[in-house]
């Protein structure tokens, strides 16, 4: 397991979630929801999503963001924000193996306090007029660099 981490900020979506617990699994990351999520976390088509890979996820639990805001403290890592509203194109941006690369939810993204307090802010650069994409399609796409620029990927 890396230590480089993926967050969902109050997922909407449970298909969504189980397609990231899926590729977590797949690629050796953990994954932390920050709750309250806008599903059942047992749901079942969570686990559909996710498959029997959802099972094998390290998947943490924080009741709010502040239990994750204590979390990140006490392990010292640096917040990196994916967002529609980000200053840096994801590509360019030097990621750190401990980062804990955080993913707002499908409604609302993140709320400005938490933009604010994120230690980077990231952004996939899309076409003009196109508003976002999808949750587990940025968070694949910002984890496969990440994981390349640190040397993470398995060597086949
Ligand atoms: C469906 S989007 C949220 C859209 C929401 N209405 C907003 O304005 O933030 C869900 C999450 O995917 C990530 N995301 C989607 N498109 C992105 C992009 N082009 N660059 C960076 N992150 C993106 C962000 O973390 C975002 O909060």
């Amino acid at each position: 397991m890396h230590s480089l981490s993926l967050a969902l900020f109050q997922p909407d979506i449970p298909g969504n979630a189980g397609t990231i617990l899926r590729m977590a699994a797949c690629l050796g990351l953990s994954v932390h929801i920050i709750e309250p999520a806008g599903f059942d976390l047992s749901d079942k088509a969570l686990k559909r999503a996710g498959m029997d890979y959802a099972a094998q996820a390290a998947l943490v639990r924080h009741i709010n963001f502040d239990h994750f805001e204590a979390w990140r403290a006490q392990e010292k890592r640096r917040l990196v924000l994916a967002t529609t509203k980000g200053a840096v194109g994801y590509t360019n941006f030097r990621f750190d193996p401990s980062d804990v690369l955080l993913f707002g939810r499908e409604s609302a993204g993140v709320p400005d306090d938490v933009h604010a307090l994120a230690d980077a802010r990231i952004l996939i650069p899309m076409h003009p007029g196109m508003r976002s994409l999808n949750l587990a399609i940025s968070t694949a796409m910002v984890a496969g660099e990440a994981l390349r620029q640190t040397g993470a990927f398995a060597v086949t």
